[in-house]
């Protein structure tokens, strides 16, 4: 749980602008979906909010605090879950606490008892309890991912970043893994970042909404803002003109009730 102030942030890379005078603030326990096209900047604002890469201008804070590199407080997780495939998702979750851990017990597998039990609640919260001791190769995409979130729980963060974290797993499994990260940053009342490309997913699981556009912040608002004309503003219409036909072909049709389901989700 942390208050994240970002300030005048500007990331380039020779002549590309990746962000460009970002600035915004969050408060404690707040779900943010960050939304925008490909190449809009949304990775690269959450790796400039893990440390990983340095802003060119501009500051991060957590808790008052300045980010000047890669924090312990700070996990994030991966499209690619980056798994250890030959060791059990309880193991896996446990490497959560490798921060905390010195080089020799994280060598010799002597993880302290409250690690363990993290582990076992983190999997528990991820709805894997029951396949603790199932080798994470074994396990289904969606298994792999949950096991990530498990690991970057057990790193007991007061803020959860997420990079497109449901990108490669089909719809079922996305509304399952997003729903896991969702209560988990509840449970945990967790600051939680999370990139998204798929709107649907984006409007079902989102609090607050941070849409990017060539390195910009186009849109920043609540659920209720969050229109379809907002959506157009952050992706142009190529998401929203279906959206829109439907809409037009049900009221002429005069049969609202059985028009599209998905235009009554916007
Ligand atoms: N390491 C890098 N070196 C050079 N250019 C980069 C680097 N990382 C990102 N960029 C550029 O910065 C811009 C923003 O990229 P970024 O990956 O942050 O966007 P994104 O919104 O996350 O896109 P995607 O959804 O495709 O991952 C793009 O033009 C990209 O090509």
């Amino acid at each position: 749980m942390s208050t994240i102030e970002v300030t005048d942030l500007s990331k380039s890379y020779g002549d590309v602008q990746a962000l460009d005078d970002v600035s915004f603030t969050i408060p404690d326990g707040e779900f943010v979906v960050l939304l925008g096209q490909s190449g809009a900047g949304k990775s690269t604002l959450l790796r400039c909010l893990n440390g990983i890469t340095r802003p060119t201008e501009g500051s991060i804070s957590i808790d008052g605090a300045e980010v000047l590199g890669p924090r312990n407080d700070v996990a994030m997780i991966f499209q690619q879950h980056y798994i250890l495939e030959q060791i059990s998702a309880y193991s896996n979750a446990l490497t959560g606490a490798l921060g905390r851990t010195s080089f020799l017990r994280s060598l010799l597998g002597r993880y302290g008892d409250g690690d363990k039990r993290e582990a076992l609640r983190a999997l528990d919260t991820v709805g894997l309890l029951d396949e603790a001791n199932q080798r994470a190769g074994n396990m289904s995409g969606g298994q792999q991912q949950r096991v990530g979130i498990a690991r970057a729980l057990v790193q007991e963060p007061s803020l959860l970043l997420a990079d497109e974290p449901v990108a490669s797993l089909d719809p079922a499994s996305a509304e399952t893994v997003m729903r896991y990260i969702r209560d988990a940053a509840a449970e945990r009342d967790l600051t939680t970042i999370a990139s998204l490309h798929q709107v649907n997913i984006a409007r079902e699981f989102g609090e607050r909404f941070i849409g990017m556009k060539d390195g910009e912040i186009v849109f920043d608002g609540y659920r209720e803002e969050f229109t379809v004309d907002v959506i157009d503003e952050i992706y142009g219409d190529i998401e929203t003109e279906a959206i829109r036909e439907e809409r037009t072909e049900s009221s002429a049709d005069e049969r609202p009730a059985q028009s599209g389901t998905q235009a009554h989700e916007y």
